[in-house]
């Protein structure tokens, strides 16, 4: 047996996106559906001769503090949120003359948009939408016998509904929930904003807490589309925009390919940030998320094959990021390996001439580069809830470097090992890189032992000279990053193993003392950081 279905007698339209607008009242008059609407939405109703009444003339209140005020009176809130089963309610509508409303379609101010153009902030205050998420919250509360959209994209069902004559109480309620899950996403998305701006001014609230993480945090996402499955194929996934603008997958057009996977979006994204770390050219190849390459150079094309270099067996199916416009050149020698996702800031038309002959290949094009200092959290999820902390966007320089040995290192080994650390950053602990004149030559990534780490990228370094047909490993002669302490001095010793001629590190273990001498008596170079980059 079919639900009943309710046929409305009155509509109210208030919506900034205009995107529909007339084919839904079309529909609501074509049922003798009265319609009432706010300004700009009434005009453009008016102008194309659909017979609406403005929400003023209903009220008999005129829409005040330029718009701030248009719909938060009784006659709106009573007519939507009055009960038509209970008596008393009836009664009340009656003697007040408030009258009955029983489809409210409202999308709300675009505040996302407003910020993402770089306004001002107080155009962005005057694009917080106040009236509206009222109406939707008050018409969602009353699905029993009001029917909400917020959003074009529900129109067409709706409009179905009405030919069938009217919603049925499950599909109000579906419309219900859509519309808190809308209204608290909105919501969110300016809190975000507020707390933002509070953090950017190092300000805390009355009772001293950092407002970078403030006593309540509600993430927001619209569902950018459907994966087709999560980390393996019995999971779903999803990817959701959180509404910001950072140059990288939110703003990466896909030239060509299948559809990106959740594996894919993951490692392309860690790809991304790792290659932006950097201004030189640079070349980045990722595998599960770690880099098995990475390396700057005078030119791409050199970046490409010195990353490349480090360990031409895991590049094979790798993601591949780049900090510069992907030239021609450059996408003929990627196209040589196979792989799985290219991402740059542009594409020059050559390369994709090029790049088109790989069909399965998916190339994105991301318009810019992120600034590797952005601000923002990073979330984890854990049962019971989920741990934030501010993004690691933190970059040793030079200057905050501290020489523990007797022996200074040389001024390449200085840039090696700062290119190293940054690499570091960006490998699942316990990360151990060796890097030579720019370019990784050895990483040994996640492993629960530091010496685990350090021995398994010196045979990375090993495997990658026999591949290139060298005697000597690439590890010989280079510099070592360790992403944290040595706590004894056996990590240290397998990198001087290894070849390294100097070592850098955060430095800080109660057995510092124990590994400096290992250092000395090595001969080598080591500085301190006083900055980890632990990455789990
Ligand atoms: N102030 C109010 O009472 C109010 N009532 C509706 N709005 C919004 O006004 C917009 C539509 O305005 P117009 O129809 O004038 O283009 C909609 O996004 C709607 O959510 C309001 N604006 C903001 O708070």
């Amino acid at each position: 047996m079919s639900e009943q279905r309710l046929m409305p007698r009155r509509a109210l339209l208030s919506v900034s996106d205009k995107k529909g607008l007339l084919a839904l009242a079309g529909a609501l008059t074509a049922q003798g559906v009265e319609i009432l609407s706010t300004g700009g939405s009434a005009r453009t109703l008016r102008e194309a001769g659909v017979p609406v009444k403005d929400v003023s003339d209903h009220t008999g209140f005129p829409e005040i503090l330029n718009g701030r005020v248009k719909t938060l009176v009784p006659w709106i809130h009573g007519g939507i949120l009055g009960r038509r089963d209970v008596p008393s309610h009836r009664q009340q509508m009656e003697e007040h003359n408030i009258a009955p409303i029983d489809v409210v379609c409202v999308n709300l101010y675009p505040f996302a948009q407003t910020v993402a153009s770089g306004a001002d902030p107080e155009a962005c205050i005057e694009n917080i939408d106040i009236g509206g998420p009222a109406m939707l919250r008050s018409a969602a509360k009353n699905f029993n016998d009001v029917t909400v959209l917020c959003s074009p994209s529900q129109y067409a069902a709706f409009i179905q509904a009405l030919e069938a004559g009217g919603t049925t109480l499950a599909e109000r309620r579906a419309l219900a929930a859509s519309a808190f899950a809308h209204t608290a996403a909105y919501d969110a998305m300016i809190s975000e904003w507020f707390a933002k701006r509070e953090a950017e001014s190092h300000a805390v609230d009355e009772l001293d807490n950092d407002l970078t993480l403030p006593p309540s945090l509600t993430l927001a996402g619209t569902r950018d589309g459907m994966l087709r499955y999560g980390e393996n194929a019995h999971q779903k996934a999803a990817f959701y925009r959180d509404g910001s603008q950072r140059y990288g997958l939110a703003t990466a057009s896909q030239l060509q390919g299948k559809a990106l996977s959740y594996n894919n979006l993951n490692d392309t994204d860690a790809a991304f940030s790792l290659v932006a770390e950097f201004s030189e050219p640079t070349a980045v190849i990722v595998k599960h998320a770690n880099p098995c390459g990475v390396a700057s150079g005078a030119s791409l094309t050199e970046a490409w094959k010195a990353a490349l270099r480090c360990d031409p067996v895991s590049a094979f199916g790798g993601i591949v990021a780049f900090n510069r416009p992907l030239t021609g050149p450059v996408a003929e020698l990627v196209s040589q390996i196979f792989t799985e996702v290219i991402i740059a800031p542009e594409v020059t038309q050559e390369a994709r001439a090029i790049l088109e002959r790989k069909k399965n290949l998916r190339v994105l094009e991301t318009g810019g580069m992120p600034s590797p200092h952005e601000t923002g959290l990073s979330i984890k999820t854990i049962s019971g809830g989920f741990l934030a902390q501010t993004r690691d966007n933190g970059h040793v320089t030079p200057e905050e470097l501290k020489v523990v040995t007797k022996r200074q290192p040389t001024p390449s080994e200085l840039a090696d090992m700062l290119f190293a650390f940054r690499v570091a950053k960006h490998v699942k602990s316990n990360a151990v890189i060796y890097a030579r004149g720019q370019a990784t030559v050895g990483i040994g990534a996640g492993q629960m032992s530091r010496v685990d780490s350090a021995r398994i990228a010196a045979r990375k370094g090993e495997d990658a000279a026999r591949a290139a047909g060298l005697e000597e490993p690439l590890t010989q002669g280079s510099v070592a990053a360790s992403d944290a302490f040595f706590p004894f001095a056996d990590g240290l010793e397998s990198v001087i193993a290894a070849g390294a001629t100097a070592v850098i590190q955060p430095g800080g273990s109660i057995r510092d003392d124990e590994v400096i001498k290992a250092a000395d008596k090595a001969g080598i170079a080591m500085v301190f950081t006083g900055m980890r980059h632990f990455r789990h």
